[in-house]
C-alpha cells in the first residue's frame, strides 16, 4: 500500500511513520478511510492528523459504526486530545445511537483546564501527601503522577502540563535528587529464597477498596457539603444522620440480579463502608405489574451472599402516603397538573426527535383546584388506566430530554404485592426516587450513567418541595459481552424454556453464576478491580472466568476424578494389593489438609490420557510408554491393550515399574483405584459441563437476535464419571465448616480437568454427614463445571 505513504505524510506523519503505517495491513486501510471521512486527503493541520491517526489505530470493532461521528468530532475541534478520543471510542462502543450531550459530557468536550487550576490541584495534592513525599522522596513521584492524573478535575487536563507542575513542586519541596533517590540495587539472594520472595510479592492482594479513597469516588462531597435550598434542611439532615454517609442499593424487584448489579452493590455498600457509613437495601417497587415475591427474596439473599448486610431494608411503597401528600403540595404550589393527553400526544409535545420544538399541552395551565379535584378522582379509581396522569410542571425551554413535564403519577389497577388495592395511583421513578432518597437522608445517591440526564429533574423536584437534597453521582455500567443481562430479556429466555430457570448456570444472573460455583469473593474482586469511574466498562466473559480461576486456584481443594474412565490393570501387582497414599488437598499448602486414597492393581484413568498411536510430542499413556501416576512412587509402563469386538480399547495392561531404576516420567496423569472394599471409586451421577450460552460476542446483534444465537452445545451432561474417596473427606470437612446448606460452596479443582462445584440437585443428607456417615449421606452426586482449568481449555473443554 505504498501509494498511501504520501497521503499519510500530508496529514503530518513523518516519512518513517508513514512508511511503517502503510505496511500495516489493518491500520493502513482504516487510516485511509478515516482520512476520507475527514476529507483531508489533500492534507490538514498536523494536530488534526495526529488525532485522526490515534482514532484509526485504536477504534474498536463495536465503535466502528460511529467512526464518521468521531471523525467529525475531531475535525470540528470538539475532540482535542488522544485521551478524549479514547473516551469517545469507549462511549460509542456498542451504542445504537448517540446522545450528543452525553457524549460531550463523557469526553470532556468544551472542558478547559487552565495551568492555574492544575497548579492549585497539584498544590492541594502535595499538601495532603506531604508526609509520605518527604519520607519517601522521589520514589513517590511516579505513583503520585498517576494519582494526580486520575483526579476528576484534571480528567481532561494536558498530561504534559500536569507532569511539569508536579516535577516543579517536587523540586521545590525536596530539592534536587540526591543519593537518597538512587534506586537501591537488590542484593543477590540465593535462588530458593529469591523465588519465595517473588511469590510473596505476587500473592499480596491489591486493596480492592482503594478506589473509595482515591480517584473519582474519593472526591465526592463529605456529608454536610451539599448545598440546600434552605440551610435548615442540612441542619436537620445532619442531626438525623450524625454526619454519616448514607447510601442505598435500589433494585426494581422485577427479576433476579445480574453481574452488573454486583457492581452497583459493591459501589453503594463499598462507598458507605469505606466511610463508616451505612447502606439501605431499598426495593424500588412502584410498578406492581412487574413485581413478584420471589424476586424480593432472591435479591436480599443475593446481597447477603455477596457479603453485604443492609442497614435497613425498605420499600419505595413504604412511602406511598408521604409521596401522595407531597404531590398535593406540588399541585398547590402550581407545579403539577393532571393531563389527559395520550402517550403519543405527550411524546409529540416533547419534540426533539425530529428537531421539533417542545409544546405545552392544553392541560398545563388548568386551575389548581381542577387538578386537585381530578387527582382526587384518580385516587378514587374514577379514571381508567391511561386516561389521565399527573405531570410535573418542569421546564419547556430546556434541551434535556429527561427534564420537562415528566409524569409523576399514573393510574394502575394491578394490586400491589404490599399495599394490595389500597392505591390505584402509582408514582413514577422520576417522582419517587429523589424523594425517597430525601426521606431516607441519603448522602450519595450513586447510580449508573444513564441517569445523568435525570439529575436535573431529581434536583428540581426536591428543591420545589423544599426537602433535603441528596447528591446524585453516576458511574459507568458494567456490561459483559457474550451474554445477555437485561432482566426483561432473561425472563423471555426463561419463559420460552431456552434456559432452565433464572439460576441456570449458563446465565450471568447472580443466582446463575452462584449455582455454577463462582465464589462471591471472586465476583466482588472482579468488579472492584475493574474500578469505578464514569466510563462504561465492557468486559468479556473470559476475563471474568480468569478472575474466578484465580480465586479457585487459591481456595479449592484438589480431587482426582475421571470423567470418561478407561480401565488399567497393573499386571505385576497382587490381586489384593492395597497401598494407602496420602494426597494433599492442595500441593504445597499443608493448611488445606489432605486425604487418603487406595492404590491397587486395577485403576481407572481418563480415556483422554491414552492413545493407541503414540507420537513424539505426546507424553501421556501409549503402548510401550512409561508414564507417572500422580502421587504414586513409581511410573507404570503400558505393555498391552485389550479391545472389545468393535475395536475399542477397553483395558490397558501396564507394569508398575517398582523393580527398575527410577526414571522421572515426562508427565503424570490422574487415576482412581478400583477398590470396592474402600468404597472406591465414587460414582459421579451427573457432571454438567457448560460452554457459553451464545455463539457470538454480541448476541443481540446476531442474525435473528439473541434468541436465535443460542449455542446448542452450551450444556453437556456426562454420566459415568468417577471420583476418588477423597470426595468423602472433603465433603465432610466442608459440612463441618459451613453447615453444608449452600451446596455450590463445595468447590473443587478436579485435577487436570477443571473447577467444579456441587449442584443443588445433589442428594446429600446433612444429618448423616454430621453423624459421621458421609458415604451414605452422599447419595446422588451432581456437579457443575464452574470454569475450565485454563482459558484455552485444551482437552478439558
Ligand atoms: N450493568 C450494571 N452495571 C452497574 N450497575 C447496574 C447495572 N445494571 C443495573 N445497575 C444498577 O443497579 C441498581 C438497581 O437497578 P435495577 O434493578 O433497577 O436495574 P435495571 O437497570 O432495571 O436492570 P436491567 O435493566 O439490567 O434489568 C440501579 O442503581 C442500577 O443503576
Ligand atoms: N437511580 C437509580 O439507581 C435507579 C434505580 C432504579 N430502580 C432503576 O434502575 O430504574
Amino acid at each position: 500500500m505504498d501509494e498511501l505513504i504520501p497521503v499519510f505524510v500530508k496529514i503530518g506523519l513523518s516519512e518513517q511513520k508513514a512508511k511503517e503505517t502503510a505496511k500495516n495491513k489493518k491500520l493502513a486501510p482504516m487510516l485511509a478511510t478515516v482520512i476520507d471521512d475527514a476529507q483531508v486527503g489533500d492534507g490538514c493541520d498536523k494536530d488534526i492528523g495526529i488525532l485522526l491517526y490515534h482514532l484509526a489505530s485504536t477504534i474498536t470493532k463495536d465503535a466502528a459504526p460511529h467512526r464518521a461521528y468521531l471523525v467529525n468530532k475531531i475535525t470540528n475541534g470538539d475532540l482535542k486530545s488522544n485521551d478524549q478520543i479514547t473516551a469517545g471510542i469507549k462511549f460509542v462502543d456498542d451504542l445504537p445511537s448517540i446522545d450528543e450531550k452525553a457524549f460531550d459530557e463523557a469526553t470532556g468536550v468544551g472542558v478547559v483546564v487552565t495551568a492555574e487550576q492544575v497548579k492549585d490541584l497539584v498544590t492541594g495534592f502535595i499538601n495532603d501527601n506531604k508526609d509520605n513525599i518527604s519520607a519517601n522522596r522521589y520514589k513517590t513521584l511516579g505513583p503520585n503522577l498517576a494519582a494526580v492524573r486520575k483526579l476528576e478535575a484534571l480528567r481532561w487536563a494536558d498530561g504534559g502540563v500536569i507532569k511539569k507542575e508536579l516535577d516543579d513542586q517536587y523540586l521545590a519541596l525536596l530539592g534536587p535528587r540526591d543519593e537518597r533517590d538512587v534506586p537501591q540495587k537488590k542484593k543477590k539472594e540465593p535462588k530458593a529464597a529469591k523465588k519465595e520472595a517473588v511469590q510473596v510479592e505476587a500473592a499480596r492482594p491489591v486493596d480492592p477498596m482503594r478506589m473509595f479513597y482515591e480517584g473519582e469516588l474519593a472526591r465526592l462531597h463529605k456529608p454536610g457539603g451539599n448545598k440546600q435550598i434552605k440551610p435548615e434542611l442540612m441542619d436537620e439532615h445532619l442531626k438525623t444522620t450524625g454526619g454519616k454517609v448514607m447510601t442505598r442499593f435500589p433494585p426494581e424487584p422485577n427479576g433476579y440480579l445480574h453481574i452488573g448489579h454486583a457492581k452497583a452493590i459493591n459501589v453503594n455498600f463499598g462507598y458507605a463502608k469505606a466511610h463508616n457509613g451505612v447502606t439501605y437495601l431499598r426495593y424500588d417497587d412502584t410498578n406492581p405489574e412487574a413485581e413478584e415475591e420471589k424476586y424480593f427474596t432472591s435479591i436480599i439473599d443475593t446481597v447477603r451472599w455477596l457479603g453485604f448486610e443492609p442497614w435497613k431494608v425498605t420499600y419505595s411503597s413504604d412511602y406511598f402516603q408521604q409521596l401522595y401528600e407531597l404531590a398535593l403540595q406540588l399541585i398547590r404550589k402550581g407545579l403539577a397538573y393532571t393531563c389527559q393527553c395520550t402517550g403519543e400526544e405527550i411524546h409529540a409535545h416533547r419534540g426533539g426527535d425530529d428537531g421539533g420544538a417542545r409544546t405545552a399541552c392544553v392541560h398545563r395551565d388548568r386551575p389548581v383546584e381542577e387538578t386537585l379535584d381530578q387527582f382526587e378522582k384518580m385516587k378514587q379509581g374514577r379514571y381508567k388506566e391511561g386516561e389521565v396522569t399527573l405531570r410535573m410542571k418542569m421546564d419547556l425551554e430546556n434541551g434535556n430530554p429527561q427534564f420537562w413535564d415528566l409524569i409523576a403519577y399514573r393510574v394502575l389497577y394491578t394490586p400491589h404485592h404490599r399495599t394490595g388495592s389500597d392505591w390505584c395511583i402509582y408514582p413514577t421513578y422520576d417522582y419517587t426516587h429523589c424523594l425517597v432518597d430525601s426521606f431516607e437522608n441519603i448522602t450519595h445517591s450513586l447510580c449508573t450513567t444513564e441517569f445523568i440526564q435525570s439529575r436535573e429533574s431529581y434536583y428540581w423536584l426536591v428543591d420545589a418541595l423544599e426537602v433535603y437534597k441528596p447528591v446524585q453521582w453516576e458511574y459507568g455500567r458494567l456490561n459483559v459481552t457474550g451474554t445477555i443481562m437485561s432482566k426483561r430479556k432473561i425472563l423471555k429466555m426463561v419463559t420460552n424454556k431456552l434456559v432452565n430457570d433464572w439460576d441456570d448456570p449458563r446465565l450471568f444472573t447472580l443466582v446463575g453464576i452462584r449455582r455454577r460455583g463462582v465464589p462471591p469473593e471472586a465476583i466482588n474482586n472482579f468488579v472492584l478491580e475493574l474500578g469505578v469511574t464514569t466510563n462504561k466498562t465492557v468486559i468479556n466473559t473470559t476475563r471474568f472466568d480468569a478472575k474466578v480461576r484465580e480465586h479457585l486456584d487459591n481456595t479449592a481443594p484438589r480431587l482426582m476424578t475421571v470423567l470418561e474412565p478407561l480401565k488399567v490393570v497393573l499386571k505385576n501387582l497382587a490381586d489384593d494389593f492395597v497401598e494407602d497414599i496420602v494426597v494433599p488437598n492442595k500441593p504445597r499448602d499443608a493448611a488445606m489438609g489432605e486425604h487418603t486414597v487406595p492404590f491397587t492393581k486395577v485403576l481407572y484413568i481418563d480415556r483422554a490420557d491414552f492413545r493407541e498411536q503414540d507420537s513424539k510430542d505426546y507424553y501421556r499413556m501409549a503402548p510401550g510408554k512409561s508414564v507417572g501416576l500422580l502421587h504414586v512412587k513409581h511410573p507404570v509402563r503400558c505393555v498391552d491393550i485389550e479391545k472389545d469386538s468393535q475395536g475399542n480399547v477397553v483395558t490397558v495392561i501396564c507394569e508398575y515399574e517398582n523393580d527398575v531404576a527410577f526414571k522421572k516420567p515426562k508427565t503424570y496423569i490422574h487415576w482412581i483405584a478400583d477398590c470396592p472394599a474402600r468404597g472406591s471409586p465414587v460414582k459421579l451421577d451427573e457432571v454438567r459441563v457448560y460452554e457459553p450460552l451464545f455463539k457470538h460476542e454480541n448476541p443481540e446483534k446476531a442474525e435473528g437476535g439473541y434468541l436465535n444465537d443460542l449455542n446448542e452445545l452450551s450444556l453437556s451432561v456426562v454420566k459415568g464419571g468417577l471420583a476418588t474417596v477423597g470426595i468423602y473427606d472433603q465433603v465432610a470437612d466442608w459440612v463441618n465448616k459451613t453447615g453444608g446448606k449452600d451446596k455450590e460452596s463445595m468447590r473443587w479443582q478436579f485435577v487436570r480437568t477443571g473447577y467444579f462445584c456441587l449442584d443443588k440437585d445433589t442428594d446429600l443428607d446433612l444429618d448423616l454427614v454430621k453423624k459421621g456417615n458421609v458415604k451414605e449421606a452422599l447419595r446422588h452426586i451432581v456437579v457443575n463445571r464452574t470454569v475450565t482449568l485454563k482459558e484455552d481449555a485444551g482437552k478439558s473443554s
